[in-house]
């Protein structure tokens, strides 16, 4: 039996997540029973410095070795320093940083000690939530499906739904609440649209020295380049049922479809190619679903979020227009699954990660003296 926490009620769980983008580490917390949600709490925020960064930057693609070990630093201290911040909690969910994703090759790998950081914190600590679901065949992602399941409960929607992630890569969530579990076929369909923001940041990074387009302002003034567009949805991937996933660098090249492009322009092209993927995504879904709820820094992005208002045929809302917080959800989702995995419940299913069976996974790291 695990011992991390009670076996029934509700717990405060610390989730934490270092996302594609590299920006930084989102904490917060969430009550749950590992099924519901019953409310959300505390939030903060620990961005990465300009050096840290580099060197998660360096350690992208790589499965191991030197600068592996360097990311895997960079992320342990910055998530002991971020969530030494909080201390009414019961358990804490720790994501780490993926640094490559080939679930159907190598498999995936996130780094972060989170053995190492249950002894800092000296509260249990949940991590690894990936491996169990690549290693049953699964894509290991996206797992925060669940999570979106207990949201459209807590919310009391009682039409589907999608939840619309723009971060570095986007994924999405079609969510149907009349279905009573996560686990039920049909309850949930999941996965990655494309890239979302990681193409448009490393050409701000490439040819401005900027970190992001921020408010779309460079986009704003270009005009997409349809050919570029065309043989971008032309990639294999867009043609591949869901589930599937991608990894932060696999549309990398996509810089070079807008090489000849001025910033404008190309920009814009990349904006479109977000939404694009978004669009061809949403034809999986098997009901047209009430609203599209944005969350993930891209949702800060208005032209974005036009090209997206433009393309799909639903509402697209920012999830704070139903009482979510967007900058907070992936941390979230990631302390409600700790608690699911402290309680033996599953995080993912086929809808979501392709998994041939619902799966959980996940190891429970005890603090030394609390087993
Ligand atoms: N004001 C803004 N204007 C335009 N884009 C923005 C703005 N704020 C954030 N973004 C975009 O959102 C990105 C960060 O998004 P987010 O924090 O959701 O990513 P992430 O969680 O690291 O990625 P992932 O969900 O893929 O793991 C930034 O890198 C930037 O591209
Ligand atoms: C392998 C990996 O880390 N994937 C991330 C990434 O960032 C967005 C998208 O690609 C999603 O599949 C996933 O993260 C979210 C939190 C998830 O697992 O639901």
């Amino acid at each position: 039996m695990n011992k991390a926490i009670s076996k029934t009620g509700v717990v405060k769980a610390l989730g934490a997540m270092s996302g594609t983008s590299l920006d930084g580490v989102d904490a917060a917390i969430v009550e749950t029973d590992g099924a519901h949600i019953y409310g959300f709490g505390e939030t903060a925020y620990r961005q990465y410095s300009q050096s840290e960064r580099e060197v998660l930057r360096a350690g992208l693609g790589s499965w191991g070795g030197d600068v592996a070990e360097a990311a895997a630093k960079v992320v342990d201290t910055a998530h002991a320093e971020l969530m030494s911040e909080f201390s009414d909690y019961d358990i804490a969910g720790f994501h780490g940083q993926t640094l490559a994703h080939a679930p159907r090759h190598q498999g995936t790998y996130q780094v972060g000690d989170g053995a190492g950081l249950s002894q800092k914190l000296g509260k249990p600590v949940v991590w690894d939530f990936r491996s169990d679901d690549v290693a049953m065949g699964g894509e290991g992602a996206p797992l925060a499906p669940f999570f979106h399941f207990a949201c459209a409960k807590f919310l009391k929607l009682d039409q589907p739904v999608c939840f619309l992630n723009l971060g570095g890569v986007g994924n999405l969530t079609y969510v149907d609440p009349r279905f009573d579990t996560a686990e039920e076929p049909g309850a949930l369909l999941a996965f990655d649209t494309g890239p979302a923001n990681a193409p448009v940041n490393d050409l701000m990074q490439a040819r401005l020295g900027l970190e992001m387009d921020t408010g779309g302002k460079v986009a704003m003034g270009g005009t997409v380049e349809t050919g570029a567009l065309e043989l971008f949805l032309a990639e294999p991937y867009f043609s591949r049922l869901p589930p599937k996933s991608l990894d932060r660098n696999d549309f990398s090249e996509m810089i070079d479809l807008v090489g000849e492009l001025n910033n404008a322009d190309a920009a814009a092209t990349l904006t479109a190619m977000c939404a694009a993927g978004v669009a061809q995504g949403m034809q999986h879904c098997p009901e047209q679903p009430a609203m599209v709820l944005a969350t993930g820094g891209g949702r800060h992005n208005p032209v974005l979020m036009q090209m997206l208002a433009v393309s799909l045929d639903c509402p697209v809302k920012s999830v704070e227009e139903v009482g979510l917080d967007g900058d907070m959800l992936e941390a979230q989702a990631f302390g409600y699954l700790a608690v699911r995995v402290a309680r033996g419940l599953v995080t993912s299913a086929p809808g979501t990660t392709g998994v041939s069976a619902c799966v959980g996974g996940g190891i429970v790291s005890l603090p030394t003296g609390k087993r």
